[in-house]
């Protein structure tokens, strides 16, 4: 069973200032990272680390080849992956000591896939396998589409959300993963008492992971309601919690575990993600999940 994971690919370029730069302003910094980025990637290689066959469908401009290669590294299948003549998308990220940031994101090739790859790629695929989509690329609808004629399931991550697009293709989607912040725009409300309450009133039909951080996350699907706890750590840096949840959890399902299990997995998975700095780099392998498991309850 394979999981097409279409998603973006994206350089953060991250510099440590004293201030954001102000108008007019040129800062020397002498702290500068370059991470690989995205909520794709980082989806993709918390599915590779969590033992799931993922073949990530992107795009990057050719001169950064190098990000292939750090996330084949990781186990993610690049093969899929187009080269376009738009620059990789990326984000440039300017971190001050009192820990804000300012960012300015370009999407560049990340919203350059064509429906020809698209139909290519999902020509591969058979029953049994998963799209997995978050809101980073472009054709996300015509991909759903796609994906559903094939009679392969959807799972979809709307972030950013886009309420409007998000609504327009809820039908589509065979699993949708959303935080507390979407859960509440797609209900319309601030709430997240009347968020926990109304959605399974609106959506009967949807199968739903809603993940609420430190709260845990809960399951609706009808009537059928599942809630696991999350871990209590001390958590320095929650960037790329959902990624990894999202990672560990449809990994978990396609090995046919249920939701408690898988949820409870991938519940320890972001449990130590949360526990350490960056996004990729914090997300944990198996053995780690297995062994926190083996140690910690919720
Ligand atoms: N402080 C925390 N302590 C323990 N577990 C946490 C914490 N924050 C997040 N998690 C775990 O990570 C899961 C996903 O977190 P969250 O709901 O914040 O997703 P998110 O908003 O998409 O994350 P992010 O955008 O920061 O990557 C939660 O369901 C929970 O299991």
């Amino acid at each position: 069973m394979t999981i097409y994971n279409v998603g973006s690919i994206n350089l953060d370029h991250v510099y440590q200032l004293d201030h954001f730069v102000r108008p007019g302003e040129t800062m020397a910094s002498d702290s500068y990272q370059c991470l690989l980025g995205g909520k794709g990637a980082n989806q993709s290689v918390a599915l590779a680390k969590a033992g799931a066959e993922v073949k990530h469908v992107g795009a990057i401009h050719p001169s950064n080849q190098a990000v292939l290669d750090q996330l084949q590294a990781l186990g993610v299948d690049t093969s899929l992956v187009a080269f376009s003549d738009v620059a990789t998308g990326h984000a440039i990220i300017q971190l001050t000591k009192q820990a804000e940031n300012s960012i300015i994101l370009y999407q560049g090739a990340n919203h350059q896939l064509t429906e020809l790859q698209v139909d290519e790629v999902l020509s591969q695929a058979q029953s049994g396998d998963w799209v997995l989509l978050q809101n980073e690329t472009n054709l996300i609808e015509y991909t759903m589409r796609k994906a559903q004629s094939l009679g392969v399931k959807v799972a979809f991550n709307p972030a950013p959300m886009d309420a409007t697009l998000t609504q327009k293709v809820l039908g589509l989607v065979d699993l949708l993963i959303v935080n507390e912040v979407e859960a509440m725009d797609l209900i319309g409300t601030t709430d997240i008492e009347t968020t926990l309450a109304e959605f399974p009133k609106k959506y009967p039909d949807l199968a739903v992971i809603m993940t609420l951080g430190k709260a845990g996350v809960y399951y609706f699907y009808g009537e059928e309601v599942v809630s696991v706890k999350a871990f209590s750590v001390d958590a320095v840096d929650t960037t790329g919690a959902g990624d990894t949840f999202i990672g560990f959890c449809l990994s978990a399902l396609m090995k046919g575990e249920d939701m408690t299990q898988a949820m409870t997995r991938a519940c320890a998975a972001s449990a130590i993600c949360v526990t350490r700095l960056g996004a990729a780099s914090a997300i944990p392998t198996q053995h780690e999940v297995t062994e926190f498991l083996a140690n910690n309850t919720q």
